[in-house]
């Protein structure tokens, strides 16, 4: 372990991304990071700040069976349960820092434990832990709605209307990924109503935290394109966790086979899902390292 960095308000961090999804990583293992809501979406803005999609938190395990905690904030400062992409730059993170030299690694998040495994070829692959398709876990209210069986999966009506336009009803899979997702089947990602639809899907009433909202193509039963507009990020140029979503939720319905090659609109991501195991494998690039003073940042 290196030694600890100056405890003041000037915080070390590290850029990283992953397919494109952006990240500052913060070390709370070597020096003293409190992270508040407030700070996490000031050093998020891509004007006022260092700019990225989340923040993530590298801190001490809380549990004998962990290597780390790994603690994930949206730009808009909610702290949320789990991030595909950022649990790859967590883990490149951790050695490149020189905080362990284990490899897998073992992290900590609120629902579990994930681990992670950086390969030889350089990409990394994430266990990424148990999925949900059950309304409650994800969650999800279904009251009052009758799902569209599909395959082994359940489609559900959202109607997503808004005043003064035609009415408009989108049908969904709701997965669990420890975070919640909603998935549709478009015709085309480049065409699809991301930036219209996906805000309103995203805080849709009947999802009580929110959910991130995927919108896939499917190009045959190994490949799909996806764009996913992400809870309290607005579209990012790919979602880890999305991904997961997307491919089980897939091979769920019968439209797809694991493993199955994902492209985003930053790159490409390998979900391999077995109905138990969930497996993700993609890219963490660092991209430059720096110190910010949060005193000076919140002005
Ligand atoms: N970009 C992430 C997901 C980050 C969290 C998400 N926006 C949420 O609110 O659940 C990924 O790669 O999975």
């Amino acid at each position: 372990m290196g030694e600890r960095y100056n405890p003041s308000m000037t915080w070390h961090f590290t850029k990283m991304h992953g397919a494109g999804n952006d990240f500052i990583v913060l070390d709370g293992v070597r020096q003293e990071i409190r992270l508040t809501a407030e700070r996490a979406r000031k050093l998020a803005h891509r004007q006022f700040g260092i700019g990225a999609d989340q923040i993530l938190l590298v801190e001490r395990p809380t549990r004998a069976d962990a290597d780390f905690r790994y603690r994930i904030f949206n730009a808009d400062g909610g702290e949320v349960e789990h991030c595909g992409n950022g649990a790859r730059c967590f883990v490149r993170f951790v050695h490149e820092q020189g905080l362990t030299d284990r490899n897998p690694v073992r992290a900590e998040i609120c629902t579990g434990i994930i681990v992670l495994n950086e390969q030889d070829d350089g990409e990394v692959s994430v266990d990424m832990g148990r999925t949900s398709f059950e309304p409650a876990a994800v969650p999800f209210d279904p009251t009052g709605l009758t799902p569209r069986p599909d395959g082994q999966d359940s489609l559900w009506p959202l109607d997503v209307s808004v005043p003064g336009e035609p009415e408009k009803t989108v049908w969904v899979s709701v997965v669990g990924i420890s975070n919640p997702h909603a998935v549709q089947v478009v015709d085309n990602v480049d065409t699809a109503p991301v930036a219209g639809i996906g805000p309103r899907v995203e805080s849709h009433p009947r999802f009580p935290r929110r959910v991130n909202a995927g919108f896939m193509q499917i190009v045959d039963r190994h490949d799909i394109r996806l764009r996913v507009y992400e809870r309290g990020a607005g579209e990012t140029l790919a979602c880890g966790t999305g991904a997961c979503a997307a491919v089980a939720a897939g091979i769920r319905r019968g439209l797809l086979d694991s493993p199955v090659r994902v492209q985003t609109r930053g790159g490409v991501l390998t979900i391999a899902w077995d109905g138990e195991q969930l497996l993700m494998t993609g890219p963490a690039v660092t991209v430059f390292e720096g110190t910010i003073d949060i005193d000076r940042l919140l002005g």
